[in-house]
Parts: C-alpha cells; sequence; structure tokens
C-alpha cells in the first residue's frame, strides 16, 4: 500500500486484486473509503480484451423501463436472445397474454411486442435460466425513495437493486457484463461488483457498466427508437472499455454511434440524477412563474414562449401545470439532495430541495384556487376531475398531482367523481388509500366517484378540474358539459389545454393556470 497526500486528503493505493484508489480520509467527510479509479492492470481472471458478441440478453424487472427497452432492443436486433424476467407472475402473464393486454399503457409498444414475442423477445420468471443463459444482463428494478430508516424520505432504496445483484451472484455459471439500468445513486456499480466479486463461483468476472434510460412514459418507444443520446459509463480500464463495446455494439444496430455517449461510470450515475433535475427545474422555474402570472394579468403562455425563443433557453419543458408528477423527478431531485447532504454540501442540497418544494407549492396554490373561487367552501359540492394519470399517454399515477388535489378536496369535505381513459378504478383506490392513510376506504368511497366518461363525471357538478393533458378532454362536448352542471359552472385548467374564450363563450367561469381570473 502506498500513501499521499491529495488536495482533497489522504489517499492510499491498496492491492486488491485489481489495483484501485481509495481515499481513506478526506476533507469531504462522510463520503469515503470508496475507490475512485482503477488503473489499468491486469486483473483475476485473465480477460479477452474483445468486446463479447452480446448473443443473449436478460432484463431483470419488466417494468416500466425494463418492458419497452428490452422489447426494443429484442425489436431492432433480430439476432439477439432477449428475455425479460420479474418475481412478479401476474405482470409477466400480462406481458404473456394472447390478446396482448399488456401490463403498462404505452403508445406503439404492443405493435413491438407483437412483431418481436416468441421470435426472440420472451417474458419469464425463470431468473434463473434466464440470468444463466446471458452475456449481458440489464438490471431495470424500481428504486424508490426510502421511507423509513437511514435518509428515509430522500435516498433511494437500492433493496431492490442488491436483491436482483445477489440472484445474479447466485445462480451465474459463467461472466457476465452487468449493466445498471436502474436510476441508483453515485458509486452504485461500485456495490454492485463488490456484492458480485464475494458471492459468485470462483473464476467468474463481471464488468459492471452504467446505462441510465431517459425515455419519458407516453413516448417511450419514440424515445427508444430515435434516443437524443445513449449513455454509456464505464470504467476507465481496458475491461471496462471493452464491456462499454459490447453494448455499444447492441445499440448501434439502430442509434448512430454519434449519438451514444461513452464516459466515466460515475459521470454516467451523475448525469441521470443531473438531467432529471435540470429537466424538473425548469418546470418549476415556469411554475413560479406562474403564480406572478396570475397575480399580474401576464399570460404564462406568451412569457414561456418569448423566453423559450432564446436559443440559450430553448422552448421545451416550459408548460406551466398543475405540477410535475410520476415516479422519477421527484425521486430523483431528493435522491440527489441527499448526496450533497452527504458530501456536506448544504448549499447545494438546499438548492435542489426548492425545485421540490416549488412544486408542492404549486399542487396546494392550485387547489386553494379552487376553493378560494368557489367562494370559500367546497364542502359537500361536487368537483369533477378529468384525469388521474401523472400526465397523458400513460396509466401511471405514481406521484400524480392528481392524487394531491384530490385529497385536498376531500379534506375540504368536498364530493369527488373522477375520469381517467387509462388507470385503472383498482388503481385509484390503491392511490387514494395511500394518500389518506387514516381514513378508512368505505369513507373514502363515500366521498368519491369513479365515472366511465367525461361528460358523466361532470354531471350535476359546480367545477370540472383538468388534472391530466389528455387530448380528449380538449375535444370533450363542453356544452352538454355546461348543461350538466350547477352554475354557475366553473372549469379549472390546470393544464393550459381548453380554449377558456370558447368556453366563457359556452356560460362558463374559467380558471387557467398562469392566467389571472379575469383575463
Ligand atoms: N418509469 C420511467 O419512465 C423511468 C425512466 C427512466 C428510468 N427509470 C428508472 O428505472 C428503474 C425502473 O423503473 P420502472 O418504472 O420500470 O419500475 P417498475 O416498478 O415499473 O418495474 C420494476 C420491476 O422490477 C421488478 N423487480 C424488483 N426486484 C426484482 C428482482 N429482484 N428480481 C426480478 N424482478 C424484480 C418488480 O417486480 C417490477 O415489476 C427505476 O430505477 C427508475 O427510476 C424509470
Ligand atoms: O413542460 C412540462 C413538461 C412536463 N411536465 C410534467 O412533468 C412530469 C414529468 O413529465 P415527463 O418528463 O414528460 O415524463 P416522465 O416519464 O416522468 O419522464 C422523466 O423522467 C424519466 C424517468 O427518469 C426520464 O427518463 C425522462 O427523461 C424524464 O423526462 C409530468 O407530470 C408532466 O405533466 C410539466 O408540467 N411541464
Amino acid at each position: 500500500m502506498i500513501d499521499f497526500q491529495g488536495e482533497h486528503g489522504r489517499w492510499s493505493i491498496f492491492s486488491l486484486g485489481k489495483r484501485e484508489v481509495r481515499r481513506v480520509s478526506s476533507n469531504w467527510g462522510a463520503f469515503n473509503p470508496k475507490p475512485l479509479l482503477h488503473l489499468d492492470v491486469p486483473s483475476f481472471p485473465p480477460y479477452s480484451m474483445a468486446p463479447v458478441n452480446v448473443k443473449k440478453i436478460c432484463c431483470i424487472g419488466a417494468g416500466y423501463v425494463g418492458g419497452p427497452t428490452c422489447a426494443v432492443i429484442a425489436l431492432k436486433c433480430p439476432h439477439i436472445q432477449v428475455t425479460i424476467v420479474d418475481l412478479n407472475q401476474a405482470r409477466i402473464d400480462a406481458w404473456n397474454s394472447p390478446d396482448y393486454a399488456l401490463p403498462i399503457y404505452e403508445p406503439g409498444l404492443v405493435d413491438v411486442v407483437r412483431v418481436a414475442r416468441g421470435r426472440n423477445l420472451f417474458f419469464s420468471t425463470s431468473i434463473d435460466v434466464a440470468v444463466q443463459e446471458a452475456d449481458l444482463i440489464f438490471v431495470s428494478v424500481n428504486t424508490p425513495t426510502k421511507k423509513s430508516g437511514v435518509g428515509a424520505g430522500f435516498a433511494a432504496d437500492l433493496n431492490y437493486v442488491e436483491s436482483a445483484t445477489r440472484h445474479i451472484a447466485a445462480v451465474a455459471t459463467s461472466s457476465k457484463i452487468v449493466v445498471e439500468k436502474s436510476t441508483v445513486p453515485m458509486r452504485t456499480a461500485e456495490s454492485m461488483r463488490t456484492i458480485l466479486e464475494a458471492n459468485s463461483k470462483p473464476g467468474l468476472r463481471f464488468d459492471i457498466l452504467s446505462n441510465p434510460e431517459f425515455l419519458a412514459e407516453g413516448t417511450a418507444i419514440d424515445d427508444l427508437f430515435a434516443p437524443d443520446r445513449v449513455l454509456i459509463g464505464s470504467l476507465q480500464t481496458p475491461e471496462g472499455k471493452s464491456a462499454c463495446q459490447s453494448l455499444t455494439n447492441v445499440y448501434a444496430n439502430w442509434v448512430p454511434v454519434d449519438r451514444i455517449l461513452t464516459v466515466g461510470v460515475w459521470s454516467s450515475e451523475l448525469s441521470k440524477l443531473a438531467a432529471n433535475a435540470m429537466l424538473a427545474q425548469r418546470i418549476s422555474s415556469i411554475n413560479a412563474l406562474s403564480a406572478i402570472c396570475e397575480a399580474t394579468g401576464a399570460n404564462i403562455e406568451e412569457v414561456a414562449h418569448a423566453v423559450g425563443r432564446d436559443t440559450r433557453v430553448g422552448p421545451k419543458f416550459l408548460r406551466a401545470s398543475v405540477g410535475f408528477g410520476g415516479s422519477c423527478f421527484q425521486k430523483d431531485i431528493l435522491n440527489l439532495v441527499y448526496l450533497s447532504e452527504s458530501l456536506h454540501l448544504p448549499e447545494v442540497a438546499a438548492y435542489w430541495r426548492q425545485v421540490v418544494t416549488l412544486n408542492e407549492y404549486q399542487k396546494r396554490r392550485f387547489s386553494k384556487r379552487v376553493v378560494d373561487t368557489l367562494f370559500n367552501t367546497i364542502t359537500n359540492k361536487n368537483i369533477a376531475v378529468l384525469g388521474f394519470a401523472f400526465k397523458a399517454d400513460t396509466g401511471d399515477t405514481r406521484e400524480s398531482p392528481a392524487i394531491t388535489l384530490i385529497r385536498d378536496f376531500l379534506s375540504e369535505r368536498a364530493h369527488v367523481t373522477v375520469y381517467d381513459p387509462q388507470v385503472e378504478v383498482s388503481q385509484i383506490w390503491f392511490d387514494l388509500s395511500e394518500a389518506l392513510p387514516d381514513v378508512p376506504l368505505e369513507q373514502i368511497k363515500k366521498q368519491v366517484t369513479i365515472a366511465n366518461t367525461a361528460l358523466s363525471a361532470a354531471q350535476n357538478s359546480e367545477a370540472v378540474v383538468v388534472a391530466t393533458e389528455w387530448k380528449e378532454f380538449r375535444d370533450i362536448d363542453w356544452r352538454a358539459v355546461y348543461d350538466t352542471m350547477k352554475k354557475p359552472a366553473f372549469v379549472f385548467d390546470g393544464r393550459m389545454i381548453l380554449d377558456r374564450d370558447a368556453l366563457r363563450e359556452i356560460g362558463f367561469e374559467v380558471m387557467t393556470i398562469g392566467r389571472g381570473d379575469q383575463l
């Protein structure tokens, strides 16, 4: 072992089969000791530097990412056998259903599965076999925010990643490239490698790559067909670079090589958190401005358009809304906050935390506007909520702003009728029970009705609230809606999708996010 004092602390070089540099004490405090870089020395067991010609892929996790991502790999790479495995039998059964009643709704996904399933795409709960046969394994399991213990409310729960990694170690009979597809905290690749090396059969080697996924739900298939970029992070060793080349070769079947970015593994892990944090930050920025617009008479759409025309800013992701939802933004920002705090960077942590705080404020501000407008009380009033998914073109409800709004309306003792074209009824009851843990489901069911159409949801209501930007809400027969409602009939457009002037002509009182009431 060699010791030396560097700019950020004392460093030691160990020999651990591979040569690694570890910081054993540092000016950064808690974030040690972790291997920081690997030096170019031969490792055990001996390894061919030629990239592996990937013939069989296993994907652990058949969810919103594993399913579409690996289905598209199978479609685009007919010479590769792809098996997507999951512990959840019902989910796998749905992927295999003869009538293609897939477990997730995603435009274009059925067409991909129709072509590839049974050809070179398989869904299975036989995890051991799929792992054993694969040259390359994607770990695409969930990484939710921890609910209890150290870091509760901020840190990612790595239990599922660790279980999947231990499973690979326990059953693998040949060397593997293991790819972190899940969004994970920095340095998870190192933990995975340690677990794999400590628990696998002798003589096997595991190269860990980071390959975060950037697809957005609702446009997943388009995003996968033509990604802005594919990011692959690897150790900068010959073995790491060779593994990186193997995965690059898979994507190169349909992604132009100049869109495949290869970087260090830690940069890759951080880039995923950074991308989501910066996207969410834009939404919180525009939502903060929407509050100013509502108070002053400026129009947030005009402001966003004017600002977005500056090519340095760009027009995308500047749509004011009732708040962002989805399983990723909040979780990944909180993860970044936790990382910053662990690194003793409180100002950095506070900066990113504010993006989430503003989002909470935006949802609260919207439900308060509903109550204030309906003459300061909604007790016993009927509110129709159109949309329950966190965005259009998905049935996913994770962190959906609609849940927060409905919870607020119920706490004001309103009656709520919900309609969403894709979300399962059972999911709505599940989410509301979770949002109101102290209220028995029977009680919730007395206050909430689930409707089959937007028109029937609106019937006899005082107000219609648009919570999700489903296109069909634009095309409703709003005159028919008006006729069924109590008067004055209010519409609260939380997604800026409705034609205010046309609705006002019908007789509605219309409130739009980012617009003053009278303007
Ligand atoms: N949803 C998105 O749009 C999106 C986009 C990019 C990245 N991500 C990231 O991808 C990861 C997966 O997200 P998701 O939305 O697909 O989650 P998901 O909950 O839809 O799917 C995860 C699946 O993994 C399975 N699983 C968990 N542990 C397992 C194990 N040990 N063995 C086999 N199966 C196991 C679960 O049963 C579940 O079906 C997360 O880290 C997420 O942050 C998600
Ligand atoms: O201008 C905008 C854009 C989006 N949203 C809302 O933001 C949330 C997230 O939308 P979006 O990013 O389109 O969907 P996700 O599926 O959550 O995708 C994000 O999270 C994924 C998971 O990490 C990443 O892979 C994607 O790149 C990233 O866009 C939704 O509630 C949207 O309604 C707005 O309010 N205004």
